[in-house]
């Protein structure tokens, strides 16, 4: 990016704050910038962090709506398309705006929003990328890359999401015009939810069942022209596309649907880097590449860890933790003043381990993201041995961060009370968009179960080897081989980090010893295999998520190895925070703890007590610990989570705002009351 050498790039503006917060920052025991480095993933990231933020908040043309809240769907969605068009005008001016530059400018450009072109960024770029062969890339990339053609990612139908074998969706290929016919051949086959396909975007990868010389080959990725180039009109030729209409989020989002009705492509439109149809129609393909159709979606789910459970769940603490030091309620002792809510216990308690979550997934999600950009580096490259362990991986983190992180977020919202209730707080707007990602990109019972699927092809392994030696050291489920025939240790209590993290480590391997035990049983009656995976679910997806709670766990302790030889004081808090999240899933957890690891009922009630020492060694650095997630007030859009503090006031002006105070007595209250009363 090329940089204003004038613009300094201040953490935050100290003038006019609640003077509450002043006191509370300066409790502070720790570096916050050093913490703030380890987040973005380096002190380097940081920076250019800040930078591209700063352009943003420098250029009018991201500016909002005078307030984000108030805006109906058509607004929000114009807005998006005014600030889409100013920020892709931009990246095509500036060449070198790197990937994440052009990442942090875009998360503070749309604040909490999923923009209607970002699925020509995240899955339709890559799935080509990936897919295409040399010459369709050399074709198509120079206009994909200066957003000429600008692409979705078509794949769920009305009537199957899941299911992606079950598509209905057919290409026939006819040879006698060397084209593929594209069509939907029921209500249930339209294609139903891509982003940006209502009314944004003009070309997509269509996922669709090829059928060549009368044989079904499966579904194949296609790319196909939706808009002309000119006019945006749908092309003629059998294509019918609209908006899917409101949800429960996402209003600045065009998610669409696509009927086709014997709609043409040419043949080279078939992304034909593993699979491909020659003119007469033969289909040929290498089996080896076939998961390669696979691969935007793992990429997705690898970057919502930290981009929506980990970014999503510390906005909404910044939130509760900054208004629950503004908030006085409630006659603490007799006759003395109201004390700030962030004093309760019970507050601490759910402010506090939600706390320790965020910070969790954001540590374990940027270990994730740098672990895919590694293993994708071969894979790209035809060496797909890796590939099970990240679809695994990334499968059951995306559930699991997800699933805990709304919980964590409607928390978040209820601890603030009424004004949690209120668009003005910015959670709900938050908890809209989050929960957004535990449906798209693959629901959560079925990722899970493809997690275990990979964990007990893994355990089935480890019963025959006796050494873990065959599994590369990135293995994240090498503890099963480690730990099969060794002897459990005795636990000392309080745990320390190490023993923490081998007690995850038993606890998972121990659910998936029974899930695999509860299949085998089934399997011995004789049920069919489909049956007995099917009643077998909710053993496998226990292990899933244990195994995935092993990766939160290891990965941070191996962070918090390298912040020890860096800084005492960073190396203090994170590890009150690693504690506390460890030590909240044990006692939630505690049948499984007890039963994997040999530990008593007396030691799950030190653990209870250990947390409430936490929380009162946590206290004072609550500001610091959200303050380091350097969220700039416009990314929070929040009334009661601002730097400053100044809640209340910010209350009454967004309340002045509201549309229906631009006029003393409504018009409908008028028309509809009044008159009718009158007459
Ligand atoms: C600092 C700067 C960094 C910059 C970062 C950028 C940040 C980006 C931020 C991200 C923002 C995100 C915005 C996104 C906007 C919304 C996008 C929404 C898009 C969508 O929702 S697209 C539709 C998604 N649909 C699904 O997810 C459907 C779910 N279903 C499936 O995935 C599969 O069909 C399912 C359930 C896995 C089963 O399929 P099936 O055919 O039945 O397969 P099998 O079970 O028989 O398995 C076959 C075999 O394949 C393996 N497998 C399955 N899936 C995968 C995979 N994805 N990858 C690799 N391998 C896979 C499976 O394990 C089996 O293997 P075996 O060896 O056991 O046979
Ligand atoms: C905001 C948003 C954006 C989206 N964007 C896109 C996009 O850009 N492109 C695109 O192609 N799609 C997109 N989608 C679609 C999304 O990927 C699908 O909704 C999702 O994969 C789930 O499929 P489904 O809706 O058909 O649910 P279904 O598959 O019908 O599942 C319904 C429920 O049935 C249960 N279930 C289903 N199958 C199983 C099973 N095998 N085992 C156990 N339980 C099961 C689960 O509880 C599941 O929650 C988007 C969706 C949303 C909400």
């Amino acid at each position: 990016m090329k940089q204003d050498e004038t613009m300094k790039v201040k953490r935050y503006d100290d003038t006019n704050v609640n003077p509450d917060f002043v006191a509370e920052r300066k409790k502070c025991t720790f570096n916050i910038e050093l913490l703030t480095n380890i987040i973005d993933g380096s002190s380097y990231l940081t920076e250019t962090r800040r930078q591209a933020q700063l352009a943003v908040l420098n250029n009018e043309s991201f500016s909002n709506l005078p307030d984000r809240y108030y805006a109906s769907r058509d607004e929000a969605y114009a807005q998006n398309i005014r600030k889409s068009a100013a920020y892709i005008k931009l990246l095509k001016e500036d060449k070198s705006i790197s990937r994440a530059e052009s990442y942090f400018m875009q998360c503070l450009i749309f604040p909490n929003e999923v923009p209607p072109f970002s699925l020509h960024t995240t899955m339709f770029t890559p799935t080509f990328e990936s897919m295409a062969d040399e010459e369709q890339k050399k074709l198509w990339m120079p206009r994909i890359e200066n957003y000429e053609i600008l692409g979705t990612y078509i794949q769920t139908e009305m009537g199957h999401g899941t299911n992606v074998r079950g598509l209905e969706t057919t290409a026939t290929f006819d040879p006698s015009t060397d084209e593929f016919i594209i069509h939907s051949p029921t209500l249930t086959s339209i294609k139903w939810w891509p982003g940006g396909l209502g009314k944004t975007c003009n070309c997509a990868i269509v996922m669709a069942s090829l059928i060549t010389n009368g044989r079904n080959e499966g579904i194949h990725p296609f790319i196909v022209q939706l808009r002309d180039f000119e006019t945006h009109e749908p092309l003629k030729g059998g294509l019918t596309i609209g908006d899917i209409g409101t949800k429960l989020g996402f209003h600045g989002m065009d998610n669409g649907f696509v009927k086709f009705d014997q709609f043409r492509i040419p043949r080279r439109n078939m992304l034909m880097k593993s699979a491909k149809v020659t003119r007469d129609g033969t289909y040929q393909k290498e089996k080896k590449l076939e998961k390669l159709k696979y691969g935007s979606m793992v990429f997705v789910r690898a970057m919502l860890v930290f981009n929506q459970a980990g970014q999503g769940l510390a906005q909404a603490v910044t939130i509760a933790a900054r208004y629950s030091c503004v908030r006085r309620q409630s006659e603490y002792a007799p006759g003395q003043e109201e004390p700030h809510i962030i004093e309760y216990q019970a507050q601490q308690h759910i402010l506090f381990t939600e706390l320790a979550a965020s910070y969790i997934f954001y540590i374990a999600g940027n270990k994730l993201r740098e672990l895919y950009f590694t293993m994708n580096y071969d894979i790209q490259k035809g060496d797909l041995s890796d590939l099970p362990e990240l679809h695994a991986l990334s499968a059951g983190l995306k559930a699991l961060t997800l699933d805990e992180a709304v919980v964590g977020i409607e928390r978040c919202r209820l601890i603030c009370g009424g004004h949690g209730y209120s668009a003005a707080s910015g959670i709900p707007k938050i908890y809209t968009e989050v929960v957004a990602a535990c449906t798209y990109e693959g629901v959560h019972p079925v990722l899970y179960l493809q997690t275990a699927r990979y964990l007990l092809k893994v355990y089935q392994a480890a019963l025959l080897s006796s050494s873990a030696s065959s599994l590369p050291d990135n293995q994240s489920s090498k503890y099963i081989f480690r730990h099969l025939h060794s002897e459990r240790p005795r636990f000392h209590f309080p745990l320390s980090f190490v023993e923490i993290v081998e007690a995850f480590e038993r606890r998972a391997l121990m659910c998936i010893e029974k899930a695999s035990k509860k299949l085998d049983g089934l399997l011995a009656t004789g049920r069919p295999h489909h049956e007995a995976w099917n009643y077998s679910a909710c053993y496998l997806i226990r292990a899933a998520k244990a195994h995935s709670h092993v990766y939160l766990t290891s990965s941070v302790h191996e962070q918090l190895e390298t912040v020890r030889q860096e800084d005492a004081g960073v190396y203090t808090v994170l590890g009150q925070l690693f504690e506390l999240y460890a030590l909240k899933s044990i006692v939630d957890h505690a049948v499984e703890f007890i039963e994997s690891c040999g530990i008593t009922t007396d030691q799950i009630n030190i653990c209870i007590e250990r947390i409430e020492a936490l929380l009162l060694n946590i206290r004072p650095n609550v500001l610091p610990l959200v303050d380091a997630f350097d969220f700039p007030d416009r990314l929070l859009g929040s009334a009661l989570g601002c730097y400053d503090g100044n809640v209340y006031q910010r209350l009454y002006e967004y309340a002045l705002n509201s549309p229906l105070n631009k006029s003393t007595v409504n018009v409908a209250y008028f028309v509809y009351y009044i008159a009718i009363n009158i007459s």
